[in-house]
């Protein structure tokens, strides 16, 4: 008998979901059930015996595809999916290295540092090796050092042919160390020791071999050559790799994603079939001829062809506003009439080309009272104060942890000062020792009676939340460290103590979910929320639960679908971006992701420009882009606004200064205000200085005059 979830495939999606087991490629455009037809095939597979839950191995491109696609199998399969090794790149490859942690050479508590995280151990690093950071800026440090890894290279297999490169090859090394030393590792070496492991233990490469006969790979099209490498470590020889892809969504190249990779899959793993689905199940008639046409203004594709069954349905409406203000109030009057149409506000997605444009529509959105949510925008786990509390959880899971440490050791303030912290570090350095190693070697001198203070707080915290729940773990950690009471004490910074109980909900939740089985490899529930903190952050926000308006950039949309899709900042040097506009590559990636960004849409798609826009702390002057004339015009329904609010007043930051004044600041120097928040004693302005960046200041304290 055909099992229900078969029925409702069309013949090649069919065909591609039950061939036999053989490495495959499907090939096809958005919105023509790729992603349906792996889900599909899995539960296909374990249904009819084929292959046990455990011998899949499927890659996403996001936790959210991951976890969607389990709910998938589950709702298809009366099965358990736990266990099942369903995520993304790095996800998998965390997940190898706990299972293994003796064999990778890690502690069993490894941590994972972000890209923040990482930051804040170079710069360490060079300090410590007495480097000059403004010949070697710690960001390029950085940028090398992933780089390197991104493409599986070890320092020692670098090529370095001028002194520079020399420089930068000895800090790769040193960081390393300094990595192995303290137990933890970054993003791309996540990846990379795995690789290595695999590569070097001949009995566990067998196993992982012999176990995943059936490996499955969304969205190809963005693997990078080093991801490629290492599905191959995992399909051996006689493995069936089923590649689901669409060239015209390619939109990672300038992060190392490669095309190539399609033509080599095709040859290296005997491909006989590509299978083309045409069909798109996903947009409505107007919104996926818009797409078709404007793809088509690329050169060199595949060759597909999307047809719909559907509708045309509504027109797109192109919104022409004069001002970023006045497009967001665009926004909000569209999506206000929407939810009243009995519109969910989760069905509705508002998408842009960079983070920083966010920032305009979130203050009109939240004005309107409006709820909505960011991925991957300012992140709950990235937040200052919230890094501050996971850094005093990192040091109970493991004291070793030197970048936790140091975030933290005078954080409360308790009279540790920089030198006694370089005094700590240059004992550990010539001991080779843990920070937290020298910290309880240092006897309680007078002048540095805050540091054993420390030490017996981590061990208090340590041997008192020994029987705790997690959530109760946090709330002790929180009080005993003295953060909650460092927030409360600042009326300004009522937001971050919001933030801390949130942690303490985000971990009562997180245990309520957790569930040992499907992690066995998992040391304790304390580093499995700690990795998730890592791994996920971005990718979970505001009040879980809460319908919301859905924010992102267009990279973060990829694979995903909503009823109605508003695209904005429709201008040329914004979307497309100006890096790419000089460049042939450059400008047909732009519109790959101008392809995705309207094939998002299922019935409705709105597209806006603005003739004025404040970015960067800059007055910009944008045309409209030149995606909007590669639109054919019939499809386009120009739309104005109904009620126009009074113009824009820019907002006061009380003490005479507003948004877009410039200003002078003594250690900053010359910026331009770009937000303000809070009134009298409380106001707090965000100004984007020339040198150093976006930075928020009091304005009590700050000392700032104008320009
Ligand atoms: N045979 C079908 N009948 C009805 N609906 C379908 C069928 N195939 C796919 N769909 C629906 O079409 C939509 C798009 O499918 P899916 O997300 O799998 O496409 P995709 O090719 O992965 O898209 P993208 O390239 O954007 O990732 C989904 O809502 C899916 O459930
Ligand atoms: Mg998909």
């Amino acid at each position: 008998m055909t099992p229900a979830f078969l029925t409702h495939l069309n013949p090649e999606q069919f065909a591609a979901v039950t061939l036999p087991r053989e490495s495959a490629l499907i090939l096809a455009g958005a919105g023509s059930g790729k992603t349906r037809v792996l889900t599909t095939r899995i539960a296909w597979l374990i249904q009819t015996g084929q292959a046990s839950p455990a011998h899949v191995l499927a890659v996403t491109f996001t936790n959210k595809a991951a976890k969607e696609m389990l709910t998938r199998i589950a709702a298809m399969l009366p099965i358990n999916t736990r266990g099942m090794w369903v995520g993304t790149f790095h996800g998998l490859a965390n997940r190898l290295l706990r299972a293994h942690h003796r064999e990778a050479g890690l502690p069993q508590l490894f941590q994972i540092l972000d890209a923040q995280d990482q930051l804040a151990a170079i710069k360490r690093l060079l300090k410590a090796q007495q480097v000059d950071d403004e010949k070697y800026p710690p960001k390029q440090v950085q940028y090398f050092i992933n780089d390197a890894k991104e493409q599986g290279l070890r320092a020692t297999q670098v090529e370095a042919l001028d002194e520079a490169s020399r420089v930068y090859r000895e800090l790769y090394q040193a960081y390393e160390q300094q990595c192995q030393r303290e137990g933890v590792v970054d993003f791309a070496e996540l990846l990379l020791l795995s690789y290595e492991l695999l590569t070097r233990n001949e009995p566990l490469r067998a196993h992982y071999q012999a176990r995943f006969r059936y490996i499955l790979v969304d969205e190809f099209q963005d693997t990078s050559r080093f991801q490629y490498e290492w599905l191959r470590l995992f399909a051996g020889q006689d493995n069936a790799v089923f590649a689901v892809g669409d060239d015209d969504q390619s939109i990672y190249a300038f992060r190392g994603a490669h095309a190539g990779n399609m033509q080599d899959f095709l040859r290296d793993f005997r491909v006989r079939r590509i299978i083309k689905l045409e069909q798109n199940y996903r947009s409505q008639g107007n919104i996926l001829d818009a797409a078709n046409a404007l793809i088509a203004h690329n050169a060199g594709r595949l060759g597909k062809n999307l047809w719909t069954a559907q509708q045309p349905g509504a027109p797109i409406r192109v919104f022409a506003a004069s001002t970023d203000q006045e497009e967001a109030q665009f926004v909000v009057e569209q999506v206000r009439a929407l939810r009243d149409e009995g519109l969910p506000l989760a069905e509705i997605a508002l998408l842009y080309r960079s983070n920083a444009q966010s920032r305009v529509l979130e203050h009109a959105l939240f004005s309107a009272g409006l709820p909505y949510r960011v991925y991957g925008g300012l992140r709950f786990f990235e937040r200052q104060e919230v890094k501050h509390a996971l850094a005093y959880l990192r040091l109970m899971a493991n004291p070793e942890d030197d970048n936790a440490l140091l975030r933290v050791i005078n954080f409360p303030a308790r009279g540790i000062g920089a030198r006694t912290i370089e005094q700590i570090q240059a004992a550990a350095r010539m001991q080779g020792l843990s920070l937290w190693a020298a910290a309880c070697r240092r006897g309680g001198t007078d002048s540095a009676r805050g540091v054993p203070a420390f030490v017996l707080l981590i061990e208090a915290l340590r041997r008192e939340t020994a029987g705790m729940s997690l959530a109760e773990k946090v709330e002790h950690m929180l009080h005993a460290s003295g953060l909650l009471a460092h927030y409360h004490a600042r009326r300004s910074e009522a937001d971050r103590v919001e933030n801390l109980e949130e942690l303490i909900h985000a971990a009562a939740a997180f245990e309520a979910e957790f569930d040992g089985e499907s992690e066995p490899d998992m040391p304790d529930l304390l580093t499995a929320f700690l990795t998730h903190a890592a791994l996920e952050a971005g990718e979970h926000q505001a009040a879980a639960g809460q319908d919301a308006l859905q924010l992102m950039t267009v990279h973060a949309a990829k694979g995903l679908e909503f009823d109605a899709v508003f695209i904005t900042g429709l201008e040329e040097g914004l979307f497309p971006h100006e890096n790419s506009l000089f460049e042939h590559a450059g400008l047909e990636e732009e519109r790959r992701l101008m392809y995705v960004a309207i094939t998002r849409a299922r019935r409705l798609l709105y597209l806006s420009h603005a003739e004025t826009r404040m970015l960067h702390g800059q007055l910009r002057y944008g045309l409209p882009s030149r995606f909007l004339d590669e639109i054919p015009r019939h499809l386009l329904q120009p739309v104005g606004v109904a009620t126009l609010p009074p113009a824009p007043v820019a907002p006061v930051a009380g003490r005479g200064f507003r948004v877009g004044q410039s200003v002078v600041h003594a250690k900053f120097g010359v910026g331009v205000i770009v937000d303000c928040e809070g009134r009298g004693a409380d106001a707090r302005v965000q100004v984007n200085f020339r040198e150093a960046g976006l930075k928020w200041l009091a304005l009590e304290y700050a000392k700032l005059s104008p320009a």
